[in-house]
Formats: C-alpha cells, sequence, structure tokens
C-alpha cells in the first residue's frame, strides 16, 4: 500500500490516499506489466499461488492486442509504422489496474472513479456483467453497455496529443450501485515514462500547428500535485 505512485504493485482506493482529499468507492491493484515483462514480474505478488503466471499471459496477450490496434491507428493517420513510436512500444510502459467497486449503500454520494481521462495511448478496458463506465459524450454522461468477455477501447491523453487532436481523449467515470459489486481490468498502454511525447512531426505543417505543448510522466505528476490540478484537466492544462 505504497505512497510512491511509482512503485510497480500498488493496492489502495483512490490515486495516492496519503495525499488525495476526496475517496473513490473502490479498491484497486495496480501492477506495472513494462515490456520486457520478466523485468517486473518478480515485483508482482506471489500469491495467490498462480497470479504471475496467469496476469503475465494475460498482460502479455494485452499488449500484442494494443500493438496491433495502434498500429492501425497510426496507418489511419497516415504516419509510417516501421518508424518511431512503433518500434518505442517494443520496450513500452504499460499498467493492469484491477478495480473493484463495492456495492455502496448510498451510491448517489459517491463515486467510484471521478471524471478523468487516461494517461496513455489506448486503454483496453475488461469489465464484467455490472453497469457502471459512463462516457462524457456531447456534454452529458452515458452509461456504457457491459458486454462481458468483450473490451471497450478508450482513447487516451497520449493518442490525443500524439495525433495532434486528430483522436480524442474521452472524458469518462464510474458510478456505483447499491446492491451489486462491480470488476473491471483496465490496461494502460504507452511509451517508456521517460519518453517524451508531442504532436507526431509528420502531421504538423503551416495549416496544421501544433496544438499541445511536450510532456512526460514527471509533467503529469507535477500538474497532479498542483493547484492547476484542482479545476483543469492534464490534457487541457497541455493544449496551446
Ligand atoms: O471501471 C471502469 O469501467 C473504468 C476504470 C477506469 O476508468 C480506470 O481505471 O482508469
Ligand atoms: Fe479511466
Amino acid at each position: 500500500m505504497s505512497a510512491d505512485v511509482r512503485a510497480p504493485v500498488r493496492y489502495g482506493t483512490s490515486f495516492n490516499q496519503a495525499k488525495d482529499a476526496v475517496l473513490f468507492w473502490r479498491d484497486f491493484l495496480k501492477l506495472a506489466s513494462c515490456q520486457p515483462l520478466h523485468a517486473v514480474v518478480g515485483s508482482w505478488p506471489d500469491e495467490p499461488a498462480d497470479l504471475r503466471e496467469v496476469a503475465a499471459r494475460y498482460a502479455m496477450a494485452n499488449h500484442q492486442l494494443f500493438k496491433e490496434l495502434i498500429e492501425a491507428a497510426l496507418e489511419a493517420l497516415g504516419i509510417p509504422c516501421r518508424r518511431g513510436l512503433l518500434r518505442e512500444l517494443a520496450a513500452g510502459y504499460s499498467q493492469i489496474m484491477l478495480n473493484c467497486y463495492p456495492a455502496c449503500p448510498q451510491p448517489d454520494l459517491t463515486l467510484g472513479l471521478p471524471p478523468h481521462s487516461d494517461y496513455c495511448l489506448l486503454t483496453l478496458l475488461l469489465q464484467d456483467h455490472v453497469e457502471g463506465l459512463q462516457i462524457m459524450h456531447h456534454g452529458r454522461w452515458l452509461t456504457v453497455d457491459p458486454v462481458p468477455g468483450s473490451f471497450v477501447v478508450n482513447v487516451g491523453d497520449h493518442l490525443e496529443i500524439y495525433s495532434n487532436g486528430r483522436y480524442k481523449s474521452k472524458l469518462h467515470r464510474v458510478r456505483v450501485n447499491s446492491t451489486r459489486p462491480r470488476i473491471s481490468v483496465a490496461s494502460f498502454h504507452s511509451v517508456p515514462v521517460e519518453r517524451v511525447i508531442g504532436p507526431a512531426t509528420e502531421l504538423i505543417d503551416e495549416r496544421n500547428p501544433r496544438r499541445y505543448m511536450d510532456t512526460d510522466y514527471a509533467t503529469f505528476l507535477a500538474f497532479l500535485a498542483s493547484t492547476e490540478g484542482k479545476h483543469k484537466s492534464f490534457l487541457q492544462s497541455r493544449k496551446l
């Protein structure tokens, strides 16, 4: 239950319950799943006995699917796949976030997760049969129908920045209910943490000026700790 948000394994409720003023109605277990995977698996819990093996198989297959999806996204943007970003993803940074939202006696007084967008290129989200995820669409919260065994693919802040705004990172939140607990597994995928990400040079010219500042993980953490973080989203803070 580390207060260090960079720790490879964390258990908790909100982003950093040592500091956050408002806690969320959820428990999470975060597993860092950087590539190559064998470098982090040893830091994962060794109980239950098959956790490492099952989670490693899941992480590997999930990362493979992510690479196929991001390759398609780069192709759609007209960016040659064999260069730049895709090559870096062989040593990319991923996190598996296992979320459990217990049933809540007063669900209207809280949230499982407050409105946010994901800090990554793409999120592959597996959810059970209990609804709870909502996305902001044209100024209204829409509930996403859970389809067990399928992934919801969310565009994250990094893809909006990298595509210079052509892909949009979606604001989303999680509501809880009074009768049924809900479980979801979110896998966040991006470039290595020390890599600075900005709009792809291929997408910028005189008619399409750069719309976002460069960013890295240190900028993100500094933003969360700042007062700016109280009334703005991280993505808004990177807009030019
Ligand atoms: O539980 C969900 O459906 C969404 C989880 C989520 O948005 C997150 O972990 O960032
Ligand atoms: Fe999210």
